[in-house]
């Protein structure tokens, strides 16, 4: 079987790179960056780059084709909402239309965001639920859900979309907010600083550790509905809060201040997300396997690693 990852060598392309080849399958990825995985065939391509995608495409000819590449980090997409919709829509009709003028039936797996949902009436929300995107990286996310789900339609092309809550683990970048407080305890435990810096820890989130996302892609590309969208969510959520306390509690740190930096707050941020996973589960049988604390030792570990070698 033959596999293309787009935006291989990002947090969730490098874990889903090492799932595949697990499952002896032959791996191809595109990305801007290089890959950490040498054993993959690697193009170095941008994803709005449409001659060289549709070359990319033309020499693979993949059975599979895992959809990750795109920025993904909220506060970038507030200052640069064009090269936002740039990367994530114009660059998924760019695969898609290269699919289509190769006559390539691979099957795709679009790897959406949750985001799409904004602040939803129902909590936990479901895949029927209204699109309310509260951000350009959500909206852009929003429209190419559509975009997906119209190829299928119009053009037969065998796409699942996968809606994405949360996800974190070792090798994540300190963007985002479990690794960013990762980092900074694993600092601390090293420095006479005493202060971790937050933003806004009152929202909660629904989190996956990335592990049990990539089965979650896997399981989804084997046994999702063609046409489908799918939450791949946890089902549960957490406050920010928790999320600190946790990492503290497992960390050799004695009652460290919080403070809010205020640049780390955001215009709209989403109060609750929290996703019903009932369809992922019942279409594909997966279930997660890693509890949050497990998830947040090993993300300690990781940045322990890092700061012993500063
Ligand atoms: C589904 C969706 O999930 C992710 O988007 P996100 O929810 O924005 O993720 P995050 O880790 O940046 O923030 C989570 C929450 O935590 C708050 N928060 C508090 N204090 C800090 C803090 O210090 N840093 C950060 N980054 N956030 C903080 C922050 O305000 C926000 O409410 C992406 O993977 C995205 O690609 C995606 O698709």
């Amino acid at each position: 079987m033959r596999a293309l990852i787009t935006g291989v060598s990002g947090f969730v392309g490098t874990f889903l790179c090492e799932k595949l080849l697990a499952n002896n399958y032959e791996v191809f990825g595109l990305s801007r960056t290089q890959p950490h995985n040498k054993s993959i065939t690697f193009y170095s391509c941008d994803i709005t780059d449409s001659l060289k995608v549709e070359q990319v495409i033309d020499d693979v000819r993949p059975d599979e084709i895992y959809h990750l590449a795109g920025s993904a980090f909220i506060p970038f997409s507030y200052n640069n909402p064009s090269e936002t919709y740039n990367t994530i829509v114009n660059g998924t009709m760019i695969l898609y239309e290269a699919l289509r003028k190769l006559k390539i039936d691979a099957k795709i797996l679009y790897v959406g965001s949750a985001a799409v949902y904004g602040d939803g009436k129902s909590i936990p929300v479901k895949e029927e639920d209204l699109l309310h995107p509260n951000n350009p990286y959500a909206g852009a996310k929003a429209c190419a859900d559509i975009i997906s789900e119209q190829y299928v339609r119009t053009y037969g092309m065998k796409i699942i979309r996968a809606r994405s809550f949360n996800h974190t683990g070792p090798n994540q970048s300190s963007n985002y907010v479990c690794s960013n407080f990762a980092k900074q305890i694993s600092e601390m435990e090293h420095n006479d600083r005493n202060i971790i810096r937050v933003g806004n820890i009152n929202v909660k989130r629904d989190f996956l550790d990335v592990r049990d996302v990539v089965s979650a892609y896997y399981l989804l590309m084997k046994h999702g509905k063609v046409g489908e969208a799918y939450n791949v969510s946890s089902n549960k959520a957490v406050a920010i809060s928790e999320i600190l306390n946790l990492l503290i509690s497992n960390s050799e740190l004695i009652n460290p201040k919080i403070e809010v930096d205020t640049s780390k707050l955001r215009k709209n941020d989403t109060f609750v997300r929290l996703g019903d996973n009932t369809k992922l589960k019942v279409d594909t049988g997966w279930s997660p396997v890693y509890d949050l604390n497990e998830t947040m030792k090993d993300l300690l570990h990781y940045w322990r690693e890092i700061s012993s070698k500063l």
